[in-house]
């Protein structure tokens, strides 16, 4: 498969790794630097496109590869107001499209679980629920896009919430997600149920961004070739 690494930063480097292991050939490494070279001439040449470059920049990237017809998965988060528009744009233009806030085959185990757990504690209002995060100081967006998708998982089952809060557990009928930004972190995911009797965890901690990588890679071979919108439960079976 040929690859269009759009960013190739730190998630665009170790793609590219395991791209490389899995044999495929990367035929375009983008960054802001070369931005120009993104050309409909160019994308031609790949079989898909795998965008990681951040909030400020996805939408933009990822409406131009489409409308090149480039198959394409985004892993930039921190921009889930623009999803929608180009979940449209790729259906009516017969294109493929998939968007994760986390490629890890760990996080996306993590979310079923997540759900699971939060439905089972519907109406326990002894419990407390709550996010956390933690990521490298470098990272643009806060909360991350992985503990918005498990606080809106959390929303939806547990039904007495009705949306979520930044660092502020002030609200009562909002989910508080707690942000850290420490070290090199490449990422730690805590869903905590607390009561004055006991605490339920499940936490989720990356060693490195090796399974984010993973998870994009199975994504591509997953999407070349096909049309339409698909998510990391298609890619996994899940
Ligand atoms: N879904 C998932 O599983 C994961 C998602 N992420 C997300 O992926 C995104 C990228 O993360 P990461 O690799 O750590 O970030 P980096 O900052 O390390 O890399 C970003 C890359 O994008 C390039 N870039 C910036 N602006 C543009 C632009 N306008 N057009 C083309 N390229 C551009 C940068 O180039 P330059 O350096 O020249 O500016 C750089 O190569 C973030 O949103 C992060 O949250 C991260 C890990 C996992
Ligand atoms: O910016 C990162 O690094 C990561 N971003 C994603 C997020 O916002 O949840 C996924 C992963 O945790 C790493």
């Amino acid at each position: 498969m040929k690859i269009a690494l759009i960013g190739y930063g730190k998630m665009g480097k170790v793609i590219e790794q395991i791209a490389l292991e899995r044999g495929h050939e990367i035929v375009l490494r983008i960054t802001s630097a070369n931005r120009q070279d993104m050309t409909a001439d160019a994308l031609r040449g790949a079989d898909v496109a795998i965008e990681f470059t951040g909030p400020h920049a996805a939408a933009a990237n990822v409406r131009e590869l489409l409308a090149a017809g480039v198959a394409t998965v985004s892993g930039s988060t921190g921009w889930n107001d623009g999803l929608q528009e180009v979940r449209d744009l790729a259906v009516a233009g017969g294109a493929a499209f998939l968007h994760a806030s986390n490629f890890s085959v760990g996080v996306n185990i993590f979310f079923e679980i997540n759900k699971l757990l939060a439905r089972l504690m519907k109406g326990r209002n002894e419990y407390s629920p709550a996010v956390e995060e933690t990521h490298h100081v470098h990272k643009r967006d806060t909360p991350g896009g992985t503990a918005i998708t498990i606080a809106e998982q959390m929303i939806q089952a547990l039904g007495n919430k009705t949306g979520w809060t930044l660092n502020d557990a002030s609200l009562p009928d909002a989910l508080p997600i707690y942000a850290h930004r420490v070290g090199e972190v490449p990422g730690t995911h805590k869903v905590t149920y607390t009561s004055a009797v006991d605490d339920i965890e499940i936490i989720h901690t990356a060693h490195n961004r090796q399974g984010f990588a993973l998870g994009a890679v199975l994504a591509a071979e997953y999407v070349a070739g096909k049309k339409g919108v698909f998510s990391m439960k298609d890619v996994l079976g899940i």
